[in-house]
């Protein structure tokens, strides 16, 4: 299982995301976030630090704002947290890898949801829907509906997922989820992550998968 560490905004925490073997680091590029990352990281900070795959997270953002980010940060990936239509998936992904992310609550109706995305995405986010709020809610979704997924495009597990929810997650038993994706359970305030937290919670996760 890939591991994926979201909301980073300093350099000195990217660097240890490297040295811990983390293969994705997540860079919020939504103002309203807590998380923002441009006015605390610059692309050419960013760009430099090599070993560690570069996700930039957007919410309904314009297509040429996430095109030049993509370039400033070197981005390999985006992330589209808002509600981007198929056809927006489709021009990012002429540039990048495209990660599409949904909410979910209690209940899904999967093919709605998802069926137009398959062929325009790379893989989907399944986070929790918390009121408004696009993601970093530390709120977990009813993960009984993963065992109900009808397909075999790969996904990220996100939302509220902290220490206490390793054993359970090491228990799924999922063909199709490809990676964990963790935020606000592992940071000291928003923004700044606790790399102890991250040591311990990807040492466990290493442990049981091979890398
Ligand atoms: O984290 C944010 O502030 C955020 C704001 C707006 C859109 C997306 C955001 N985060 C995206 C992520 O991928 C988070 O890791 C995901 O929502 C899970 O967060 P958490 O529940 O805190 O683990």
């Amino acid at each position: 299982m890939k591991i994926k560490v979201c909301g980073i905004t300093r350099k000195e925490d990217l660097q240890r995301l490297v040295e811990y073997q983390v293969h994705y680091a997540g860079l919020i590029f939504y103002e309203k976030s807590p998380r923002f990352a441009a006015p605390k990281i610059d692309g050419r900070t960013v760009r430099e630090i090599a070993g560690i795959k570069k996700v930039g997270v957007f919410v309904n953002a314009l297509l040429e704002q996430v095109q030049r980010t993509i370039l400033d940060y070197g981005l390999d990936m985006v992330q589209l947290h808002g509600d981007e239509t198929p056809a927006f998936c489709a021009a990012i992904r002429e540039q990048v890898q495209v990660i599409k992310a949904f909410r979910l609550g209690e209940d899904v109706n999967w093919s709605a949801l998802l069926a137009a995305y398959i062929p325009v995405t790379d893989y989907f986010l399944f986070d929790t829907e918390a009121g408004k709020a696009y993601g970093g809610t530390g709120k977990r979704f009813n993960w009984e509906l993963l065992q109900t997924y009808p397909y075999t495009h790969p996904f990220y597990l996100s939302g509220g997922i902290g220490l206490d929810e390793t054993p359970e997650l090491l228990e799924l038993q999922l063909p199709a989820l490809f990676a964990v994706d963790v935020n606000s359970r592992f940071e000291d305030r928003p923004g700044v992550k606790n790399m102890e937290k991250v040591r311990l919670f990807t040492d466990q996760i290493q442990s049981t998968y091979l890398k």
